[in-house]
Formats: C-alpha cells, structure tokens, sequence
C-alpha cells in the first residue's frame, strides 16, 4: 500500500476546509489584517485556499487559481502581515488539535512562499 499523504491523514478535504473556516475568522478578527479582504468574495477565497492547502500537503487533485505571486501582487504585504498570518494558521490547527509535526510540515510547505506573497520589505 502507497503511504498516505498529510492531506489523507488529516481527513482530507473536509478537514482543510474546516481548517481554513477557522483560520478566516481569525483572520478577519484581526485589526492588522482585516482590511486586506475588504473586497474579497470569502467564499471563493476559502475555496482557494482550501484547495491550494491541500495540493500542497498532497492531495491529487491540482490548484487551478492564481500563482501566488500574482494573487497578492496588489496588497502591499509586509513581513509582519505574513508573520501574523502564519501564527494565525499554526493556532488554527493547534486548537484543531493536529499534531506538532504535521503542524510543522504545512508551515514548511508555506514559508518559503513569503518571498512571493510578501511585496514591501521593510
Ligand atoms: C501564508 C501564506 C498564504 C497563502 C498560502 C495564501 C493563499 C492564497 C490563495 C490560494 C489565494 C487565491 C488566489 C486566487 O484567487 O486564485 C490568495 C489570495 C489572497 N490573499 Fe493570500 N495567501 C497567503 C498569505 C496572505 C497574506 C499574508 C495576506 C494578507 C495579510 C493574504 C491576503 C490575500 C488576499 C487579500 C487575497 C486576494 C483576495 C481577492 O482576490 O480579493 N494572503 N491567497
């Protein structure tokens, strides 16, 4: 039998969706970062990152939206919003009780994406 992916020992799509529901309503709770999906259709973007979470940590079915780069291209993202945003998923899924390793494999799927998302270096 193949090994089984994160995205499959995780509980899959169901559980990454969970996970981004969640992580959204961190994030717009947050004075910092709220104003960044002030014109964002959230369901779309859940669906995004939902889906682009999960290619990431293995699931067959490919990511069809934006390269990161041009998906924030606009935003004016600095490192301290991307700092914020990788704590609010890490407490995500600590609350969701996932386990510190698989925890760590998704935040090093997602670090090296800073260079991209983030725009304003300062
Ligand atoms: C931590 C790594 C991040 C990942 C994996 C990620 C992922 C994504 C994805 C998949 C999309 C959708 C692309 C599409 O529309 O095709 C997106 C768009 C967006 N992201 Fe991110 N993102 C990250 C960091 C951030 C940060 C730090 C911010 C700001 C604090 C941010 C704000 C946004 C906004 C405002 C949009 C566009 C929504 C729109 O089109 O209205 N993202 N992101």
């Amino acid at each position: 039998m193949p090994t089984q992916t994160l995205f499959h020992e995780l509980g899959g799509k169901e559980t990454i969706a969970l996970v981004v529901d969640n992580f959204y309503v961190k994030m717009l709770a947050d004075e910092e970062l709220k104003h960044f999906f002030d014109f964002t259709d959230m369901k779309k973007q859940k669906a995004h990152l939902t889906s682009f979470v999960s290619f990431a940590i293995g699931s067959q079915e490919a990511y069809k939206g934006k390269s990161m780069k041009d998906a924030h291209a606009h935003l004016q993202i600095k490192p301290v919003h991307f700092q914020k945003t990788a704590g609010h998923l890490i407490a995500t899924l600590q609350e969701l009780n996932v386990p510190q390793d698989k925890i760590d494999t998704i935040i090093s799927k997602i670090a090296p994406l800073q260079d991209d998302i983030v725009t304003v270096k300062n």
